[in-house]
């Protein structure tokens, strides 16, 4: 970076503190605070949620699909991880990579996923370590024939509900083991696509096999300090239109009675429905909540994530519960019709400028109106802190964080694309 450009980031970034300070905000501390929130990046936007399974045929049996066919999506964890290393180093800050079991590298040799161990995925925790990078973990519940019917751990199906019971004690185990090695805490979430297209006629007794199914995954007890359990609810997919078995309610009270954590896709409610005012009540109960950052148009569409309305309100209800050390961060979303690294990219940093801009506002001032009942005021007051010069303390933050300064992150991109995607055939 030029020093000329360094010096107009410098005196924009102290104008800028200038300004806060009037509202009490000290933004070096609030820097502080932003290098210490780690976001868990999906490594499945950079494949369209393939994988690198032997029999692998792309996404299936799971209710959720990528569309587009923007050309050089990666095809084994060498290109996976070289791709995400790029969208990395235009990210700030120090993150974590969320696998999938799929993502499982077993030398060629079919090993399904009754049968993975913490070996295979070896090459992954190496590479966390040399890159300072926490993993997560998700056993996947699709894309797989003993998936094919609609029911996996809520099947009527024995041998069906055991297989997939087997790969979820086999995630934790794995899970647990990246959290000792990398000494960071590994999130280990569980969705399954399990539901019915139309009507079901029973609905109870599929809810009551995947409590059964659950209980005996989680009956295995972890130290928390390596691993850190997760259900994820969803409102429907599809092929599961008229019935999702781990609906909500369903989750909400598994996690709260069992000591497991709840997580919330913001594309798994009703469109209208947002989950940030949902944060408070789970925060009432329960200690931990994780988040699945995604975005979506009209359905669960898993759009990449950009700086609106919904990820405003979810950051700014974080920190309104000054939460940031109780919630988990995770990216969720796959499209296949951009350039997978600029996805990345994308949401990643709208997400950071999401938390940022929640940790610069003045919630003291907010919180002060409001308690004298001045709710005129308290409204005005978030409305004007929308335009406090949040952009100078963004730019300083990847600046400190050795990023690249606004629109330049792009080209670099592109760049790749030219040299190193296109001649992926
Ligand atoms: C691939 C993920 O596990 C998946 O997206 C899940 O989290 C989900 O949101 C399904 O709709
Ligand atoms: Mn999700």
């Amino acid at each position: 970076m030029y020093e000329a450009e360094k010096d107009k980031i410098l005196n924009d970034y102290y104008n800028a503190k200038e300004i806060y300070a009037k509202f009490d905000i000290d933004t070096d501390e609030v820097l502080d605070k932003m290098k210490k929130i780690r976001i868990s990046l999906h490594c499945w936007q950079g494949d369209d949620v393939t994988g690198f399974e032997k029999s692998a045929n792309g996404l299936s049996g799971g209710g959720i699909l990528a569309t587009g066919n923007w050309p050089g999506r990666a095809r084994n964890g060498e290109e996976l991880r070289q791709d995400i290393e790029k969208a990395l180093s235009r990210i700030p800050g120090k993150h974590k990579v969320n696998l999938h079991a799929i993502y499982a590298e077993t030398n060629g040799e079919f090993v399904d996923r009754d049968e993975i161990n913490v070996e295979h995925f070896r090459k992954w925790v190496d590479w966390a370590k040399e890159n300072g990078l926490g993993l997560d973990f998700n056993p996947t519940f699709f894309s797989h024939p003993k998936a094919n019917d609609g029911y996996t751990l809520s099947s009527k199906d024995e041998n069906i509900r055991k297989f997939w019971i087997e790969h979820g004690k086999r995630c934790r185990e794995i899970a647990n083991e990246i959290g000792k090695e990398l000494k960071i805490q590994c999130v280990n979430n569980i969705w399954i696509p399990d539901g019915s297209k139309d009507l079901p006629a029973n609905r109870i007794e599929h809810r009551k096999i995947l409590k059964e199914s659950l209980d005996e995954i989680f009956s295995v007890k972890y130290d928390k300090t390596n691993i850190i359990d997760s259900v994820e609810s969803k409102l429907f997919g599809i092929g599961s239109e008229s019935y999702v078995v781990g609906s909500h309610e369903f989750y909400m009270n598994y996690a709260s009675r069992n000591d497991v954590m709840l997580c919330l896709d913001m594309g798994h409610f009703h469109p209208t429905e947002s989950i940030a005012d949902k944060i408070s009540s789970i925060l009432t109960f329960d200690d931990n909540l994780l988040v699945h950052v995604s975005r979506g148009v009209r359905w669960d569409s898993d759009h990449v994530v950009i700086l609106n309305e919904d990820l405003l309100s979810l950051a700014k209800e974080i920190r309104r519960c000054n939460a940031y050390d109780k919630v988990y961060i995770a990216l969720d979303f796959f499209d296949a019709s951009i350039n997978r690294i600029m996805a990345w990219v994308i949401g990643a940093r709208a997400t950071l400028k999401a938390i940022l801009i929640s940790l610069l506002e003045p919630v003291h001032l907010l919180l002060e109106e409001e308690n004298k009942g001045n709710f005129g005021a308290r409204l005005a007051l978030m409305e004007e802190f929308k335009t406090l010069p949040f952009y100078s303390v963004w730019n300083k933050y990847c600046m400190d964080e050795n990023v690249p300064i606004g629109t330049s992150w792009i080209d670099a991109v592109k760049e790749y694309e030219k040299e190193i995607i296109k001649n992926r055939t």
